[in-house]
C-alpha cells in the first residue's frame, strides 16, 4: 500500500527527511528537480522545443528555477523563465536557485504585481508557480496570469501540483487552476488527484520518487492508502492440492427480472469465474433457458414470490443486480437480513430499496459489503456536494454499520469499519459500459464465498476486476462486462504466478 498524505503531512515528511537523512533543503530541491527532469525528458524528448518555465517565489518556484537549469544542462536549447514576483516574500531555496539560474545564463523575465502579462508563444509551459503550499483560491495577479495561460491552450506540465489545485480537503466549486496536460508529482499521488474533481485540471499525472523518508511516512498511519499489485498478490490464497469444490464455498446470487436478466447472468458468471466452488443464482423462471444455455456450471433457484431458500447452505449471498424494487423484492431483502447472519454483498436495486427503507441499514449483517455508485451512494446517505464529503461519509457509515463500503469511481474508494480508505488504481475508460458493476459484485461475492473477509474481498475484487479490464483494453478499445468476467481467471493466474 502507498500511504497518501495531506499537504501538511508532506511538509512534515519533507522536514523530517531534511533533519534525519540528513540532507539540506536545497539538495532535496535539487533531487526533486532532477527527478522531474528525468520524467520530463522521457515524455518530451524534443530538445529544440520552445519551453517557458513559470516560477512563483516559494519552493515550487525554486523547483522551477532548478528545472530550467537542469533542462539547459540536458541540452534543451530553448528554455526561458518567467518569474511571477507578486509578493515580496520568497524562500531561501528560491533565492539560491535564482543565483544559480543567473550563473548559467538562462533568459529570465520578472513579472511584478500589476504588470501587464508578457506575450507567450512557447510550445511547452512548465508550471512552477504554486505547489502544495497553496492555501487559498487564486485571485488578483495570479488569477490574471493563470487565466491568460489557460487561454493559450499550450501543453502545460505542472511541477508537483497544478497551480491553484487543492491537494486534499474539499475542492471549492468554480476553482481557477492552471490546467495541466500532465502533472509530474513528487513522492506520491496527492489525494485529490484520485477524485473526479481533478479531471478538468489534469489529463494525467506521473509520480516521481524524491527519496522522502518512507518509514516516517508509514509511521504517520494515514487513513488513505493506494492499493498496489503486491498487496493483492500477498492477499490472494493459492488453490491447494487435494482441494475440491467444497473448499471454495457456495455463493447464492439473488438477482434479475425478465427484462434485466443479464445482470443476474453477468454477476453469476463473474462469481464462477473468480473461483467460487459453487454458484447458485436465484432468478425468475424466464431466465432459466438463458442460464442453462450460457452457463451450465451455475445452478438455479426459481424465484417465486418468496422462494424456499436453505440459507445455511451458502457461504455468502449477493442481492440486488437487476432485482427490481417491487414489494416481493423488498420482502426477499428483508428475508435475507432476517434469516442470514453472515456477510452479504448488497448492490444496485437492493441499495435502492434500502435507500427507500432506511431502517434496513441497521439490519445489514456485520462484515457485509455494499457496492454503490455515486448516485446510489447519495440516495442512501444523502446528497453530497463533493467527493471529499463522500469520503468522509464512507468513513463514518462504514464504522456506524460495521460494513465495507465500496464506492465505484475511476479510483474506486473502499472504506472499512476501521476507518481506512483504500483507493483502487486499476480500470480504464474502455470499461465504461453496462453490466460492469454486476460483474464486480460477482467477483466480490465469489471472494467472500471463498473465505476472504470483506476488506480483502473488496481490495482484491476491485483490483482484479480493473486489471482484467486493463489487460483486455491493450487489444480492445471497448471492453464489455461479459468479457471481463471471462478474463478474470487469466488475470488471477498472472497474479498468483
Ligand atoms: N516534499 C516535497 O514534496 C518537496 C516539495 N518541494 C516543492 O515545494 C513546494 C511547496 O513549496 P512551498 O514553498 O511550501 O509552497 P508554494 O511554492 O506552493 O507556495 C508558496 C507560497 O505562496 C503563498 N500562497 C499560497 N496560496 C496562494 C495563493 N492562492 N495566491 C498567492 N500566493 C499564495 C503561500 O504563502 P503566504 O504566506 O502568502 O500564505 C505559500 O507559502 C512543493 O509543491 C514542491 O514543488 C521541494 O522542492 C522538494 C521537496
Ligand atoms: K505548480
Amino acid at each position: 500500500m502507498i500511504p497518501l498524505l495531506t499537504a501538511a503531512q508532506i511538509s512534515q515528511v519533507d522536514n523530517y527527511t531534511i533533519a534525519h537523512e540528513p540532507i539540506t533543503s536545497i539538495a532535496l530541491m535539487e533531487r526533486a528537480s532532477e527527478a522531474f527532469v528525468v520524467a520530463f525528458t522521457c515524455d518530451y524528448p524534443d530538445k529544440a522545443k520552445n519551453i517557458t518555465v513559470y516560477c512563483g517565489t516559494g519552493n515550487n518556484g525554486g523547483d522551477g528555477l532548478a528545472i530550467a537549469r537542469l533542462l539547459k544542462n540536458n541540452f534543451y536549447t530553448n528554455v526561458s523563465v518567467k518569474i511571477a514576483r507578486f509578493s515580496q516574500k520568497s524562500t531561501p531555496e528560491f533565492e539560491h536557485n535564482f543565483v544559480q539560474l543567473k550563473s548559467v545564463g538562462i533568459d529570465f523575465f520578472v513579472i511584478n504585481a500589476d504588470d501587464e502579462i508578457p506575450f507567450d508563444d512557447s510550445e511547452i509551459i512548465i508550471d512552477a508557480l504554486l505547489g502544495s503550499g497553496l492555501n487559498r483560491p487564486l485571485s488578483g495577479d495570479y488569477a490574471k496570469l493563470v487565466e491568460y495561460l489557460n487561454n493559450l491552450h499550450t501543453t502545460v506540465v505542472a511541477v508537483d501540483v497544478p497551480t491553484g489545485f487543492y491537494t486534499d480537503g474539499q475542492i471549492p466549486g468554480n476553482l481557477l487552476v492552471l490546467k495541466a496536460r500532465q502533472v509530474i508529482t513528487f513522492q506520491q499521488a496527492k489525494i485529490n488527484f484520485l477524485l473526479p474533481e481533478s479531471a478538468p485540471f489534469m489529463d494525467d499525472f506521473k509520480v516521481v520518487d524524491i527519496g522522502l523518508d518512507k518509514p516516517f511516512i508509514a509511521s504517520l498511519n494515514s487513513p488513505y492508502q493506494l492499493i498496489e499489485e503486491s498487496d493483492v498478490r500477498q492477499m490472494l490464497k493459492p488453490r491447494k492440492p487435494f482441494s475440491h469444490k467444497g473448499t471454495y464455498g457456495h455463493a447464492l446470487i439473488i438477482a434479475g427480472q425478465p427484462q434485466t436478466m443479464g445482470a443476474a447472468l453477468l454477476c453469476s458468471s463473474a462469481c464462477a469465474h473468480t473461483g467460487a466452488g459453487l454458484t447458485t443464482v436465484c432468478i425468475p423462471q424466464s431466465g432459466l433457458v438463458a442460464l442453462n444455455t450460457s452457463m451450465p456450471e451455475i445452478m438455479a433457484i426459481i424465484r417465486n414470490d418468496l422462494p424456499d431458500i436453505k440459507w445455511e447452505k451458502y457461504n455468502t449471498i449477493a442481492i440486488g443486480p437487476g432485482l427490481g424494487t417491487d414489494a416481493s423484492s423488498i420482502e426477499l431483502l428483508r428475508a435475507v437480513f432476517k434469516e442470514y447472519k453472515r456477510p452479504v454483498v448488497i448492490d444496485a436495486d437492493a441499495l435502492n430499496m434500502i435507500a427507500d427503507n432506511k431502517d434496513l441499514l441497521l439490519n445489514i449483517p456485520a462484515g457485509s459489503v455494499i457496492t454503490p455508485h455515486m448516485k446510489e451512494f447519495d440516495r442512501l446517505f444523502g446528497q453530497h456536494t463533493s467527493w471529499w464529503q463522500r469520503i468522509e461519509t464512507v468513513i463514518s457509515k462504514a464504522k456506524q454499520y460495521n460494513i465495507c463500503i465500496l464506492l465505484k469511481n475511476r479510483y474506486t474508494i473502499i472504506g472499512t469499519p476501521e476507518g481506512k480508505i483504500y483507493f483502487n488504481p486499476t480500470g480504464n475508460p474502455a470499461m465504461a459500459s453496462g453490466g460492469m458493476g454486476d460483474v464486480l459484485t460477482g467477483v466480490i461475492t465469489s471472494l467472500l464465498a471463498q473465505g476472504y473477509a470483506a476488506r480483502e474481498a473488496c481490495i482484491i475484487g476491485a483490483y482484479i476486476h480493473g486489471k482484467a479490464g486493463d489487460e483486455l483494453s491493450n487489444q480492445l478499445s471497448v471492453v464489455l462486462a461479459g468479457q471481463v468476467a471471462k478474463h478474470i481467471p487469466a488475470t488471477l493466474a498472472k497474479m498468483r504466478a
